[in-house]
């Protein structure tokens, strides 16, 4: 259930507006209030979900081996600027006792976790939480790469510059060769 509060969002909006020095009665704003609150409440709709939840899909298969699913798309709202971030979460993960989830899975906990004010950090490291708590597997591996507009469009303004966050658990926290063999993966086209 969502907790977003359109009509305080439409509000706020109107007071922004007011406030850049806009008037919020000319035609071309008279809606924009109401389109920016169905907006956040469609951008922070994640807010209300645990990821961990997707993890409860469960499938029996004795493949004690890798599952990575690479390149799965994203973006999220920087929790200081509220602008956007957006690029590519990559999920590696060993299963344990028979254990897997279903692939499109991995990619709904990204896009849970990416709808709410974040941080690429955190993205990165509760889906990595979420993995090893549900699934119980020998090690997660979790790489995101993206681009934030707070550095593109304003401040600094370098577009172009990437960050690149990565959370180890389980086996892949000692492990480099298994983590390398990860990034080749990832790298492959
Ligand atoms: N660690 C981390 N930092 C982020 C993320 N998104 C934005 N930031 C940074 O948050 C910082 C906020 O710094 P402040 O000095 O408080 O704010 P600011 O004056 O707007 O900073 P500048 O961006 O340097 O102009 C900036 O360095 C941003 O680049 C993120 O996902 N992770
Ligand atoms: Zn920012």
């Amino acid at each position: 259930m969502s907790t977003v509060n359109l009509q305080k969002i439409e509000e706020a909006v109107k007071m922004i507006l007011e406030a850049v020095g806009e008037d919020p009665q000319r035609e071309g704003l008279i809606e924009t209030p109401k389109r920016v609150a169905k907006m956040y409440a469609e951008m922070f709709s994640g807010l209300n979900e645990d990821p961990k939840e997707y993890f409860k899909t469960v499938f029996h298969e004795e493949h004690e081996e890798l599952v990575l699913v690479k390149d799965i798309p994203f973006h999220s709202m920087c929790e200081h600027h509220l602008v956007p971030f957006y690029g590519k979460a990559h999920i590696a993960y060993i299963p344990r006792g028979g254990v897997v989830t279903g692939l499109s899975k991995l990619a709904r906990a990204v896009e849970t976790t990416a709808r709410r004010p974040q941080l690429q950090e955190r993205i990165t490291s509760t889906i990595a939480d979420s993995i090893m708590e549900m699934l119980k597997p020998y090690g997660v591996y979790v790489v995101i790469e993206a681009e934030h507009m707070c550095m593109t469009m304003r401040g600094i303004k370098k577009p172009g510059a990437k960050t690149v966050t990565a959370v180890a658990r389980g086996i892949y926290e000692q492990d480099h060769v298994k983590r390398s063999e990860i990034l080749s993966f990832i790298q492959m086209k």
